[in-house]
């Protein structure tokens, strides 16, 4: 694990643990269960397109990049995602590195119709039962994070919950570890994701999903993530087999958020 991954880790730990003792694991999965249905994110993402489909992203701030947006207002965005051809969205709800929150997923959810996915560093059950509590379609699970069988206990809770999974692999390594796992039993409810960011330098090439989609068994089921930026690499992707995307900071820097997605996705 990455340096700045492994402390995010440890703090999100001391986290869990706080908010645990604010709502215990019980109440939060009673409020999970009175929650409405999940939206099917999977479905949404792997719907026939003529183009890319992109997973919208909601971000403040990031580790890497410092304060991206200052008027920041996330239903206002996710909105702008929709009404411009964004398949689902996604939502950072890390508050002390991405200045997220958990309560933007209710935001977000009340102003469009597309799935939503909790975007944070999921370590423990409580925080899935949290996901659903909050209103969420979908989590991301990092596979440098955890151990295998922690990813796939929580792979399997999530299924059960109806939301689907978005498995992130950076590493070779990783990606060979988790690859038995993909699929088969939750193929209706999970989406690989491979990260273009490298967590040590920080520095993101889409190459990466590129040079590691050999190893790919299922490329209709993966997204290429982060350092996105032009409908070039969006055609690049393509060309490779890649049909689906995350895309945040390129969007979020942008005035007009809706206007660069509808950019991305069509050239112009
Ligand atoms: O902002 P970018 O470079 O377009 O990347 C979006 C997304 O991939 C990135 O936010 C991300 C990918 N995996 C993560 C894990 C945790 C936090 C954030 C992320």
């Amino acid at each position: 694990m990455s340096d700045i991954l492994a402390k995010i880790v440890e703090d999100k730990k001391v986290e869990v643990e706080a908010r645990q003792r604010v709502v215990s694991l019980e109440e939060m999965k009673a409020r999970a269960k009175a929650e409405s249905h999940p939206r099917n994110f999977f479905k949404a993402m792997t719907a026939k397109r003529d183009h890319v489909s992109v997973i919208a992203e909601v971000k403040k701030a990031s580790p890497s990049a410092g304060l991206i947006r200052e008027d920041f207002d996330p239903a206002a965005i996710a909105k702008n995602y929709e009404a411009n051809g964004a398949a689902a969205i996604s939502c950072l709800t890390d508050e002390k590195y991405f200045q997220g929150d958990l309560s933007y997923i209710q935001r977000i959810r009340a102003e469009v119709d597309l799935p939503v996915l909790r975007k944070d560093f999921m370590i423990d059950e409580y925080q899935v039962w949290e996901a659903r509590a909050a209103g969420a379609d979908a989590i991301l699970l990092i596979a440098e994070c955890l151990e295998v069988p922690r990813l796939i206990d929580l792979m399997i809770l999530a299924t059960e919950l109806k939301m689907t999974t978005l498995l992130e692999v950076h590493d070779v390594e990783s990606l060979l570890a988790v690859r038995p796992h993909v699929g088969f039993p939750h193929e209706k409810y999970m989406l690989l994701g491979i990260n273009n960011r490298n967590l040590r330098e920080m520095k993101t090439d889409i190459n990466h999903t590129i040079r590691l989609l050999d190893m790919v068994e299922q490329p209709e089921i993966l997204v290429s993530e982060s350092g996105i930026r032009t409908h070039d690499d969006v055609v690049k992707l393509m060309n490779a087999g890649v049909t689906k995307v995350l895309v945040g900071e390129h969007l979020m820097r942008q005035g007009d958020e809706g206007k660069a997605l509808r950019k991305l996705i069509h050239g112009c």
